[in-house]
């Protein structure tokens, strides 16, 4: 008899945004999924997900949780981690249109325009190719960013026009838009790919 192997351990960054329905998706890959906020709480992760929300507002949690440089130690250190939204400007080295004193945890060589879809189209919904995904995911965008400069190690993953809404850097995945929205867990689950391949 062989004994299976433990699930692996992904946390969902739990200082604002929609942590269930992260927690919900990363399921769907037969993964342990859970909130995390405290640094103890990073110990033993096998990859980390960071939700859509506010990004000043969870720049500015994780510094009154202490939990601001335990994740940039986390990331530089080669834990997978995948943005979504706010996740995505936190990922980002460098931001446009942020506030004047924004943090970001960085880790992505890019720059990301936040709030970039404009006031029009605040919010919209596409269905989109993303390599690494089978079929057309549908993405549902909310104050989105997109990724307005990407350094040589980053590969996109998606666009709408001429913007990158989906990306890859090694360990580290970010998508514009919100795949636990709506979505079929399969956004999630090139994620969960990424964690095994590493
Ligand atoms: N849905 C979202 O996560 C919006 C992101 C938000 N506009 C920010 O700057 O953080």
């Amino acid at each position: 008899m062989t004994l299976g192997a433990a699930p692996l351990r992904i946390g969902v960054l739990a200082l604002q945004g929609d942590v269930r329905e992260h927690v919900r998706a990363l399921e769907a890959s037969d993964v342990e999924a859970f909130g995390v906020r405290r640094p103890r709480e990073l110990d033993g992760l096998d990859g980390l997900v960071l939700p859509g929300g506010e990004s000043t507002t969870i720049a500015k949690l994780a510094r009154h949780f202490e939990v601001l440089e335990p994740l940039r130690a986390c990331i530089r250190e080669g834990l997978p981690t995948f943005g979504t939204c706010a996740g995505m400007i936190l990922l980002a080295d460098r931001i446009v249109d942020g506030t004047a004193d924004q943090e970001t945890i960085g880790g992505l060589d890019v720059t990301v325009r936040r709030n970039a879809f404009g006031r029009q189209v605040d919010s919209f919904e596409a269905d989109l190719e993303m390599i690494g995904v089978d079929g057309s995911v549908h993405a549902v965008f909310i104050r989105a960013p997109w990724v307005e400069q990407v350094g040589d190690g980053v590969k996109i993953l998606a666009a709408v026009g001429e913007h990158p809404v989906a990306i890859r850097q090694g360990h580290l995945m970010a998508t514009s838009f919100h795949p636990e929205i709506d979505g079929d867990g399969r956004v999630h689950g090139a994620f969960v790919d990424l964690v095994r391949g590493r």
